[in-house]
């Protein structure tokens, strides 16, 4: 199908948003008024502009507070549109939108609007441009498209059909089933745009909280399927207003708006039957789930701190790359790899890549690439072992790998083995990694890992922080082997101090307890948690005398779900980078959510200790 996008999803100037709109892969776009009238280019030279990126001008829009109106205000309106008519042709641009009326000056009355809107398509004709008319969910009169679709066929004009807007149409909740009893050849238009379910008012929550299709809660690919079954064939097109939208890079939003097209034509495909499946909706490789971490691999300035803690947690070295300054950390399932010739770590540790367990490396990039993540360089000497990556959002690097399988080379033949054997304590695996976002990306990343990794996405959590709120969103694989939550830190630069954009991987102990002993007896500090929380873990929960004694000594945090228990601990950070040993009793799904606060709040005091040249209490 085509594909375009609106000039209002995008920053910057109107030359430099067709760049990035033609830079995606778009074939058309919608100009956006405000984008043509603020800008110095006329419209012919958008036009040629757009013709030389091989982009057509799909859409003029909007057109407002036309319909319905007194007889001197409407030869005002048509004197307006009789202009932007003239601009449109200059543009070579031949569908105009006009939205439904938010003006006092309007009537209810159908006939008349009916009536108006019949003599603005005689106009139109004239000039040989259609005009698309489009239910705002706001409209004074009509904020829903079967009433303006009533209107369209009572005015019955060739030149005068519907544009359909997914926000419009699900924002209210009207069922969008009824689409498919309007006339293919009265949808002249489809737009699309998703949003995170929020109770607010509907204008508002148009204007600055639009996202792409799959980074909401909408069921946009619901909506297109009913259209489909109509029989529209023209352009799908995106229209997003969104605050954040509005300040990132243009061309990696473009790249973003891709991405939400290629998954949703995927999904748009597999919903509909064979019949009403047009044959250009776009097809990508299937999804292959990862199913486990292979490895977390820290950047660090030297082994030597992180090695100490990793020998605490029971981890023990067991190779060493043989073209990289790379050291493998094992116990069990778990694995580590530390990285000292990184340029990323002068400030201390950082996350800097995930391997991930796929049943088949070369189908996962194929998929990545169908989905436009940036596959990697292999930076490898020629006897490595192929390793395919790419880059996330945060630009954290995702290694697809097939450890110690005989079917595929291992990624562990790459390192010459330590004599010593892996440590063989309670920590079993990798349960999760947290991964900091920049937060004009935090939408991009989790459509980036639904799409291009398969993994589900959780409800959207606002996390209270000393100095501001912490935006928290866990992907995971539906069995829980590989699970990533996304945080994105809206913590202020205080003091000039950077963001609180810590990241941090999570270990899974079978015994806890025994783990807590390990760090305890080898004297490496957790972080330390306050008293006042087990007060208040008391009053939550009634765990018995002994057991709460036990976490307020141990220093251990707890959380329970309708499925199970969860007890976790912090280590201290080193640069961005902590580590955190969880233990899941019985079917646990979550992260420990509730205890955030409690982490921020005393790495935060961790941090200003350490500013101040104190050190806080280790536990
Ligand atoms: O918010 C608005 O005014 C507006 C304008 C044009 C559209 O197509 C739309 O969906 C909303
Ligand atoms: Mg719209």
């Amino acid at each position: 199908m085509r594909r375009s996008i609106a000039t209002v999803s995008l920053s910057g100037s109107l030359p430099d948003k067709l760049t990035a709109i033609a830079a995606a892969g778009f074939d058309g776009v919608e100009i956006f008024d405000s984008d043509l009238v603020t800008g110095r280019m006329s419209p012919e030279e958008v036009r040629s502009r757009a013709a030389d990126l091989g982009l057509s001008i799909d859409l003029y829009q909007p057109f407002r507070d036309f319909e319905a109106v007194p007889p001197p205000v409407l030869e005002r309106n048509l004197r307006r549109a009789e202009h932007k008519f003239a601009v449109m042709q200059r543009l070579g641009a031949t569908c105009m939108l006009v939205c439904s009326s938010v003006s006092p000056d309007s009537v209810d009355d159908d006939a008349l609007a009916a009536e108006q809107l019949h003599t603005l398509a005689e106009r139109a004709a004239q000039h040989g441009i259609r005009i698309a008319y489009e239910a705002l969910a706001w409209g004074r009169h009509v904020n829903d498209y079967l009433h303006a679709w009533r209107i369209v066929r009572a005015a019955d004009h060739p030149n005068l059909g519907l544009c359909l807007d997914s926000f419009h149409i699900l924002a209210r909740d009207t069922d969008p089933y009824a689409i498919e009893t309007i006339p293919a050849e009265k949808i002249f238009f489809l737009q699309l745009a998703d949003a995170p379910a929020l109770p607010m008012d509907v204008l508002y929550w148009s204007r600055h909280y639009r996202c792409f299709p799959g980074q909401g809660d909408l069921d946009v690919a619901g909506l297109v399927g009913h259209v489909l079954r109509a029989g529209y064939d023209g352009p799908l097109s995106l229209e997003v207003f969104n605050d954040i939208f509005r300040q990132a890079a243009a061309m990696r939003t473009a790249q973003d708006a891709m991405r939400s097209l290629v998954a949703l034509e995927e999904e748009v495909g597999q919903r509909l039957a064979p019949e009403s499946r047009p044959a250009s909706l776009a097809k990508a490789p299937p999804a292959v789930v990862p199913s486990g971490f292979a490895f977390a691999e820290l950047a660090a300035p030297d082994t030597g701190p992180l090695g100490d803690l990793l020998t605490a947690l029971g981890f023990a070295r067991t190779g060493v790359h043989t073209s990289k300054p790379v050291e493998l950390w094992e116990q069990n399932e778990a694995r580590i790899l530390l990285n000292t010739g990184s340029p990323e770590s002068q400030d201390g540790p950082v996350l800097g890549a995930i391997g991930l367990e796929s049943p088949d490396p070369a189908a996962s990039v194929e998929r990545a690439e169908a989905l436009l993540a940036p596959v990697l360089p292999r930076t490898r000497a020629p006897e490595d072992v192929p390793l395919d990556a790419v880059a996330a959002p945060d630009g954290t690097e995702l290694f697809f790998c097939r450890t110690g399988r005989p079917d595929h080379p291992s990624w562990t033949d790459d390192f010459r083995r330590d004599p010593g054997e892996a440590g063989t304590g309670e920590i079993t695996h990798i349960d999760h990694v947290a991964l900091a976002q920049p937060w004009h990306h935090f939408d991009e990343a989790s459509l980036f890992y639904r799409s291009v990794l398969g993994l589900q996405p959780h409800e959207s959590l606002e996390l209270p922080d000393p100095y501001g709120l912490m935006r928290s969103r866990a992907v995971s694989t539906e069995d829980g082997r590989v699970r990533i939550a996304l945080n994105v830190a809206y913590v202020g630069a205080r003091d000039g101090a950077p963001d609180a954009a810590w990241q941090h991987v999570a270990l899974a102990s079978t015994d806890i307890v025994a783990t807590v002993r390990r760090l305890q007896a080898a004297g490496a500090a957790r972080l330390a948690i306050p008293d006042n929380y087990y007060d208040d873990l008391e009053a939550r929960y009634d765990l018995g005398t002994e057991r709460h004694r036990l976490l307020r000594e141990l220093g251990l945090l707890y959380d329970r779900d309708e499925h199970g228990e969860f007890l976790h601990f912090y280590t201290a950070t080193t640069g961005r980078v902590f580590f955190e040993v969880v233990q899941r009793l019985g079917g646990y799904r979550g992260y420990g959510a509730p205890n955030a606060p409690v982490r921020l709040a005393a790495q935060h005091a961790e941090r200003d200790g350490r500013r101040r040249g104190t050190r806080s209490r280790p536990s």
